[in-house]
């Protein structure tokens, strides 16, 4: 794909709303997706916030599909081929597409975890509340999953 190429899907602007208890979570899961960064000093926002960030989709060249996704993947299914939808020029599944092909011919049946690995791993400090000075009792964090890696 030619640089030219990108001129033509211009940027579309989307407005997401992150709403949940206090506490739950919102900043730090905004401010990991938009800055990469994360604290586990609480903060209240006090208000709301705005964060930016600009993202390549996957849709890589769909402009000039000419096979329509459900048809591809209808065909994948009838033929028993498996189906990869990537991107060279943004990276996007490539190394699972030749993992999965890999493994496949092999035989080797990849659980999830191994699957995963070939995604961006994303490494946050656990949080000990018990040990944390308490800022705000209320309503705690619901989740508590991480991956470790
Ligand atoms: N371990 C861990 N801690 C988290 C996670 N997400 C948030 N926290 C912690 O939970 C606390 C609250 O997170 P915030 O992102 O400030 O929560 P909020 O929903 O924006 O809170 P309000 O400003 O009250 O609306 C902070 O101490 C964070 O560090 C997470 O995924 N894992």
């Amino acid at each position: 794909m030619s640089d030219s190429e990108e001129e033509e899907s211009p940027d579309r602007q989307l407005k997401l709303v992150v709403l949940g208890d206090g506490t739950a979570g919102k900043t730090s899961l905004a401010t990991r997706f938009a800055q990469e960064t994360f604290g586990k000093q609480y903060k209240q926002t006090i208000g709301l916030d705005f964060y930016l960030k600009r993202i390549i989709l996957p849709v890589d060249l769909e402009h000039m599909r000419t096979v329509k996704v459900d048809k591809h993947q209808r065909f994948c299914q009838e033929n028993n081929f498996s189906s990869h939808f990537v991107s060279a020029k943004t990276g996007d599944s490539v190394f699972l597409c030749f993992q999965r092909i890999a493994a496949d011919i092999l035989g080797i049946k990849l659980n999830k975890a191994e699957m995963e690995q070939s995604q961006r791993v994303v490494k946050a400090d656990i949080v000990n509340y018990s040990q944390e000075p308490v800022t705000r009792s209320v309503n705690p964090p619901r989740s508590s999953m991480c991956a470790v890696q």
